[in-house]
């Protein structure tokens, strides 16, 4: 990704490339840069932000891994600095945004929702930051809806059979080579189903998203997290 956001900052007629930083290396070789934009690692993610806050320089960060705690441990240390803007979004992609959007609003009308996320077999993590974003989200959408925690008649299972439960939904992992990042959230109700799907099939599908976050983090003082907050989705 680091690579794929040098080249499109490159190419953006309104920004500048001050620096790179690749893991070992000095942050200060980021110069004076108004913004930075994070894809790392969750294990580094956070040391990452404290120095861009420590130094006044406004972040976007792709990289996943934000528990609500370390959400909060970036509000706070925000608190000290409120000029400052940074942007977590756990997926760039338009069409990912906007499926998470429908899916928030589909959620009300189905007993059982869950998620399944597909992405290329180098990736670190599991589940993907949007999946548990994903299912975040709609368990947040089913509780306000009064609706019962989902069910089925699963008995007897293999450990990991039925996927990681996020809060209200079940989140599936799948990690193939020639996937780049996909996802499905599926609803189950009264004889019938509902499929919402996204698939980036490229990573130049992230840079829109990222160089929107460039430009709007500068604007945004405090923490956002979502790009749909940017959007006004
Ligand atoms: N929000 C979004 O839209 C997207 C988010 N992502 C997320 O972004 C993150 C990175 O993904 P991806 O690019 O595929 O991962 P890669 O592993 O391909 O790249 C991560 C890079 O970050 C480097 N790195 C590790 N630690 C540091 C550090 N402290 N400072 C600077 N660089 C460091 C790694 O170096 P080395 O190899 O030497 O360890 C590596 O070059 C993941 O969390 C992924 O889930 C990915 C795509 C889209
Ligand atoms: O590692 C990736 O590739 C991706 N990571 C993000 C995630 O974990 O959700 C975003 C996208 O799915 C690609």
């Amino acid at each position: 990704m680091g690579a794929t956001v040098v080249k499109a900052v490159e190419g953006a007629a309104d920004m500048k490339l001050v620096g790179t930083a690749d893991a070992g290396d000095d942050l200060s070789a980021l110069g004076d840069a108004q913004a930075v934009v994070d894809f790392t690692h969750p294990d580094a993610v956070m040391d990452n932000l404290k120095y861009l806050i420590d130094h006044d320089i406004n972040a976007v960060v792709g990289t996943t891994g934000f528990s609500e705690e370390r959400l909060a441990t970036v509000r706070d240390w925000l608190s000290a600095k409120p000029e400052l803007g940074v942007l977590i979004a756990p997926n760039f992609a338009l069409g990912a945004v906007l499926a998470m959007r429908f899916a928030q609003q589909a959620a009300r009308f189905y007993a059982s929702a869950e998620v399944i996320e597909l992405h290329h077999n180098r990736k670190a993590d599991a589940p993907s930051g949007t999946a548990a974003h994903t299912a975040r989200l709609l368990s947040q959408a089913r509780r306000e809806a009064g609706l019962a925690p989902g069910s089925d008649a699963t008995t007897s299972e293999l450990d990991g059979a039925r996927g990681a439960q996020v809060e209200d939904v079940r989140v599936h992992s799948v990690r193939l080579p020639g996937l780049v990042a996909h996802e499905e959230i599926l609803f189950g109700g009264e004889g019938e189903t509902l499929t919402i799907r996204h698939d980036s099939m490229d990573r130049s599908s992230f840079m829109p998203g990222v160089l929107l976050g460039v430009r709007e983090v500068l604007k945004r003082p405090g923490l956002t997290v979502g790009l749909e907050n940017v959007l006004d989705l």
